[in-house]
């Protein structure tokens, strides 16, 4: 069934507001991270960035064997889930099509084996999420869901649209012309915050395509704008704020109505701004970076131990097994979604 074509947020998929349901242990926001670099320091921002927006589920973090120990001992420490993932590669020796600094990004379809939740929300690393976007997750099973992309910076030059001057955002500006070049683009998502729901089957089936998949410039985003064409839904520009579109399209954002902002603009990672680049030393980018910075700093919103947690530890390693079995109870309801347990040391 071909997805509602939403040409305007009124038409896009809107979340089924049924009130906050009970936190289950079936659904979870998760990230990547790769490499032993200070990406780090943007998924302690957006761990802490959910934290401050009363997010009622986990986030599970997926990181390559390259993520040092002290950083995965970083994450632990503010609440996160890790877990270890292999890379993806896409077929041997063709990887120079895509673009080098977006190769790693394959091994974003991993998360698709995390089967012990029923629906998931991924969130890039250089992504702030500044309201409670938990309702997403009630969205109707069976859709992909993510924020409509846009053609216009020059990292679409290579693009048939770039060239042309068309874009998604405004369809109607630069008409698509349909007798030289066929049918317009399917919509295309920005594949830094998506809803999901993991599965064998699909996460099987994703890899054995990327494998006859020769890789293109967007690497995985590509990809999974492919993969996901016919039960792919656009919702609103406020759940994936693409920093290019506040002077590509500034007519199609509302900025104090925006939920989460993606950092990926060039020069727009907050935890190495310079203010340098394109665009940087505007006004807007400027206070967005404050705003993740204000939260990163923020000590209030580090994670903190459930109490009863700290006495397990110290019961597990004095070996007092006997009395762990009611603290481990209170630890578990405590923790709500329990988020992080230490398997008390055996006597
Ligand atoms: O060195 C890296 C590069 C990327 N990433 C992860 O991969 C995601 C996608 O890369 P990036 O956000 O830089 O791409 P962009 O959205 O800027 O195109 C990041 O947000 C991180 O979660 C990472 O952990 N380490
Ligand atoms: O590996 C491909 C990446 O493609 C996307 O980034 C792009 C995209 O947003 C373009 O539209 C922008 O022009 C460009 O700057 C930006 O890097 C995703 O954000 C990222 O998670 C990842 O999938
Ligand atoms: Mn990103």
């Amino acid at each position: 069934m071909a997805p509602a074509i939403a040409s305007e947020t009124k038409n896009m998929a809107k979340p089924v507001t049924n009130g906050p349901g009970p936190a289950t242990l079936d659904r979870a926001y998760v990230t990547f991270l790769a490499g032993n670099g200070d990406y780090v320091k943007g998924v302690i921002g957006l761990a802490k960035g959910l934290r401050k927006v009363k997010s009622e589920y986990p986030l599970v973090v997926a990181v390559l064997p390259d993520v040092p120990a002290e950083h995965r001992h970083m994450l632990e420490e503010q609440g996160c889930i890790v877990r270890e993932i292999e890379p993806v590669y896409p077929p041997e020796n063709q990887t120079q099509f895509a673009m080098a600094y977006y190769v790693i990004n394959y091994s974003k379809l991993r998360i698709w084996e995390f089967v012990e939740y029923k629906k998931m929300m991924y969130l890039d690393g250089d992504i702030q999420v500044y309201d409670n976007i938990d309702h997403l997750f009630d969205l109707p099973d069976g859709y992909f869901y993510a924020v409509m992309d846009c053609f216009c910076e020059k990292t679409w030059s290579h693009t048939p649209q770039y060239k042309i001057g068309y874009c998604q955002q405004c369809p109607d500006k630069v008409k698509w012309p349909c007798e030289k070049l066929g049918q317009p683009p399917s919509l295309y998502f920005n594949a830094g915050m998506f809803v999901f729901e993991p599965s064998l089957h699909t996460y099987q089936d994703l890899l054995k395509t990327l494998q006859i998949t020769p890789p293109t410039p967007f690497a995985e985003q590509d990809f999974l704008n492919m993969y996901f064409k016919n039960i792919y839904r656009p919702i609103p520009l406020v759940y994936n704020l693409v920093l290019a579109m506040l002077w590509r399209h500034p007519e199609n954002v509302e900025l104090d109505k925006v939920k989460v902002v993606h950092y990926c603009a060039a020069g727009s990672k907050p935890w190495r701004y310079t203010g340098k680049e394109e665009n940087m030393e505007r006004e807007d980018i400027k206070l967005l970076v404050k705003k993740w910075w204000d939260i990163y700093n923020n000590e209030s919103l580090d994670y903190k131990r459930p109490v009863v947690m700290n006495q397990l530890n110290v019961l597990g390693a004095a070996g007092a097994v006997n009395q762990l079995q009611p603290l481990i109870a209170a630890a578990m309801s405590q923790a709500g979604a329990v988020k992080y347990v230490t398997a008390p040391s055996a006597a």
